[in-house]
């Protein structure tokens, strides 16, 4: 089996064949992680922690898709192209390529962004920014309701960074699948932790946040990783 086709092999079951939930996408939402739980190294440094097998795993979940969303925070720090280059050489079909959508509350997109080179080139499509703002935030809800509804968005990959991934995790009831690679790698305690400040909902009986438990969790290494699937619930 090659990586492409083991990549294929465990994503595929993980996804319903037709979205069946007409109020919002089906989210997943999807980082990498040293085994420390580091996202980025100190300062925010952006941090190569996939291997090759992991990567185009996340390539592959890309194109499965229609949007793609992050955090303002990780186009200025990242500059993210977000577009499906990884992908089986074998294969004639060039790859579908998701919607890139930034949570941008204060415009601050920045012009040289190689989101749009991407996009000038051909080579994905012209980035959605997302300004509105209820109390300084975009309001989750709100957005994926919209999304779903008025822009054609069934799925929607969310890929970071640490504050999007917290406010998606600690908040109940917005995310239907959990992909996160964990690299054989140690950044230590100035890294980015992907979860270490997470404040969730709090559950009114006990007053403690409520996190989500994972459910029908799956495991596959790539490479040198390890890369869990699991299903978040709140209830
Ligand atoms: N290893 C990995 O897989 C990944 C790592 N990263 C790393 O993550 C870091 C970036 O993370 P971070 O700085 O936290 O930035 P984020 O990418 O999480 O962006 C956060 C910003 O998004 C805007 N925003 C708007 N609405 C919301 C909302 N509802 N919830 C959360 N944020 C919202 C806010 O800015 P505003 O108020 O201006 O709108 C906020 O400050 C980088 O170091 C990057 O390398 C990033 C992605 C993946
Ligand atoms: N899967 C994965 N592994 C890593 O090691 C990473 N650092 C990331 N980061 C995410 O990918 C974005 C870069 O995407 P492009 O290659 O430019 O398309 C980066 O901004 C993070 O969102 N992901």
């Amino acid at each position: 089996m090659t990586i492409y086709q083991q990549a294929a092999h465990f994503l595929s079951p993980l996804f319903p064949d037709i979205p069946t939930n007409e109020a919002r996408p089906f989210v997943t939402l999807t980082y990498a992680q040293s085994i420390d739980g580091k996202i980025a190294g100190s300062n925010g440094q952006q941090l190569i922690l996939s291997g090759n097998g992991s990567m185009i795993m996340t390539h592959r979940l890309r194109t499965m898709h229609d949007g793609i969303m992050v955090g303002i925070g990780t186009i200025l720090n990242d500059d993210p192209r977000l577009s499906v280059r990884l992908v089986d050489p074998s294969d004639p079909t060039p790859p579908r390529q998701p919607q890139p959508i930034i949570l941008d509350t204060h415009l601050r997109f920045p012009l040289g962004a190689k989101l749009l080179h991407n996009f000038q080139s051909g080579a994905g499509k012209a980035p959605w920014i997302v300004t509105a703002a209820i109390d300084g935030h975009t309001s989750l809800p709100d957005l994926l309701s919209l999304l779903r509804r008025h822009h054609g968005i069934a799925t929607l990959m969310i890929e970071g960074g640490a504050r999007v991934i917290q406010a998606c995790l600690g908040a109940v009831g917005h995310v239907d699948l959990l992909v996160v690679t964990v690299a054989p790698t140690i950044v230590g305690r100035d890294g980015v932790a992907a979860t270490g400040e997470m404040a969730g909902e709090t559950t009114p009986a006990t007053a403690a946040p409520r996190f989500p438990r994972l459910d029908d969790v799956r495991y596959e290494q790539f490479g040198r990783d390890i890369v869990m699937a699991a299903r978040p619930a709140w209830d």
